[in-house]
């Protein structure tokens, strides 16, 4: 294939049905895609001004929605329907690159990450400035700690959260009705093409997710009249995983801060909206978040991390207890939590299995680098890891005494001075907000 182009998009405001048509084109014919995104509907028809601002948002979630289609063939041209703003530009190009960067190591696609989209010449009518910043926020929920501390620091800071998923799973919707909250859920249907080319061997791997999320969560806020969407997403998001041909190979891209920055100047160039979307929790590390999900119990029987829980296809009912994820999140919760607690969350107690040792030994990077995984830094593990050893609940836990030993020294020394639990880094929290991070921290 040559190129990937977007043929066109549509709305039915009767249904909420959005439709995204994508194309792959070469010598040999066009292969076409349709997505298909539901957004719930507000009690009231939308005014012309909604509808204005929420085509604008919906024009940019046409463009990012394209790369789990573009991927599959990874053409070398990228070729977009309409002219674009330098800042919405930017943040196409970073989607298509950097949010695609796993994918282009694993697969060594290296011209994948100097691809430079081909915007049509010629003006961009300037949008109508659309002042949300005073309404209720949509609180993005994913089912796991970091979204429940956002929605629990909201509701303390009494900013009337109103959670909203994409497509909620079993674990999503137990999550909302734990919250006592009513929330409100979109639906992302995936061309099923996509499945029968992957089927047939057609290149495959990680996308930047949270970057379509995040337009999905936008655009249904302006349709409801509602203020910006808050995301959950750590200090730690930032940290590539590791650097290939001089570019910061990062599993996390899209919920990393640059992502963030480069997705509100989009949306104020080419959407006009002053506040829409920021991070509540970007200047705290997973540890930190750990330690105020502590506070919470009442999510206990369903709070989920595990991204296996997640999958289109045959997800495990909870917490698989053996991939990254769930053994970061386990190494990161039990500090702060009798044993009990955290192996009733969890279903089992990964630290009394020594099967997990090797897993455990790279989250400490004592072997390999950072999993490609949704996990904290090395040093947040090294200090939970610290933590659990002066503990008499943990001390003699079979991993925790392998993996004790396994640190090397210069490990244990170089978290003498560690920041894990001082909030910090760049962020894009508006003042009003700010409020509801103090109220727990
Ligand atoms: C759940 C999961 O981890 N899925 C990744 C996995 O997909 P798999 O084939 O095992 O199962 P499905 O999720 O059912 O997907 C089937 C195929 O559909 C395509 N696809 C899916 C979702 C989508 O938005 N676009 C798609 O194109 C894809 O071809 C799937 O094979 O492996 C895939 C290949 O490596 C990954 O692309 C799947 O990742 C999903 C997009 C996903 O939702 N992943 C999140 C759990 C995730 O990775 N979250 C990150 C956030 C990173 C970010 O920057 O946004 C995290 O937690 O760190
Ligand atoms: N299905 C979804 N719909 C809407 N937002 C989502 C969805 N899945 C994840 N998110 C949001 O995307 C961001 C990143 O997701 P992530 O899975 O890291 O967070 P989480 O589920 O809150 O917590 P954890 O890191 O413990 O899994 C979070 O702000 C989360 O709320």
């Amino acid at each position: 294939m040559d190129a990937f182009t977007f043929p066109s998009y549509s709305i039915d405001f009767a249904t909420g049905e959005v439709l995204f048509d994508y194309a792959l084109t070469g010598p040999a014919g066009e292969q076409r895609f349709t997505e298909v995104i539901t957004l719930p509907l507000p009690a009231e028809p939308p005014s012309d001004e909604t509808v204005a601002t929420l085509g604008r948002v919906l024009e940019v979630l046409h463009l990012v929605a394209g790369v789990s289609y573009y991927k599959a063939a990874a053409p070398p041209r990228l070729v977009l329907p309409a002219p674009l703003g330098a800042a919405t530009a930017d943040y196409v190009t970073a989607v298509y690159t950097r949010g695609l960067a796993e994918y282009a190591y694993r697969n060594q696609l290296p011209h994948v990450l100097e691809l430079r989209p081909e915007v049509p010449a010629g003006e961009v009518t300037p949008a109508r400035v659309y002042d949300d910043s005073d309404r209720r926020p949509l609180s993005a929920v994913g089912g796991g700690k970091d979204s429940i501390v956002s929605l629990e620091a909201l509701r303390r800071a009494e900013l009337d959260p109103v959670p909203f998923s994409v497509n909620p799973n079993h674990v999503i919707v137990s999550v909302n009705e734990a919250s006592g909250l009513t929330p409100l859920a979109a639906r992302r249907r995936i061309d099923p093409v996509l499945f029968d080319l992957n089927a047939a061997g057609a290149l495959n791997g990680h996308i930047p997710v949270t970057a379509i999320n995040s337009l999905i969560a936008v655009a249904t806020a302006v349709l409801h009249g509602l203020g910006p969407v808050v995301m959950s997403n750590e200090r730690s998001a930032s940290d590539p995983n590791l650097v290939w041909n001089g570019h910061e190979i990062n599993h996390q891209w899209s919920k990393g801060v640059e992502a963030e920055g480069l997705l509100r100047a989009a949306l104020a160039e080419h959407a006009g909206l002053t506040e829409p979307y920021f991070s509540l929790l970007r200047s705290l590390s997973e540890l930190h978040i750990a330690r105020l999900f502590a506070e919470f119990t009442r999510y206990d029987d369903v709070v989920t991390s595990c991204n296996a829980a997640f999958k289109l296809r045959d997800a495990s009912e909870r917490w698989c207890r053996d991939c990254p994820k769930c053994r970061f999140v386990f190494l990161a919760m039990a500090p702060f939590m009798p044993r009990e607690r955290v192996t009733h969350i969890f279903g089992g107690d990964l630290l009394a299995d020594e099967s997990q040792i090797p897993g455990y030994r790279e989250l400490l990077g004592v072997d390999g680098h950072k999993p490609f995984e949704c996990v904290g830094e090395v040093e947040e593990s090294v200090v939970a890891l610290g933590l659990l050893a002066e503990q008499d609940q943990w001390r003699d836990a079979p991993v925790i005494r392998a993996l004790v030993d396994a640190v090397p020294a210069t490990a244990w020394s170089a978290i003498a001075t560690s920041d894990v639990f001082t909030p910090g880094g760049p962020n894009h929290v508006p003042p009003t907000y700010a409020k509801a991070l103090t109220t727990l921290t």
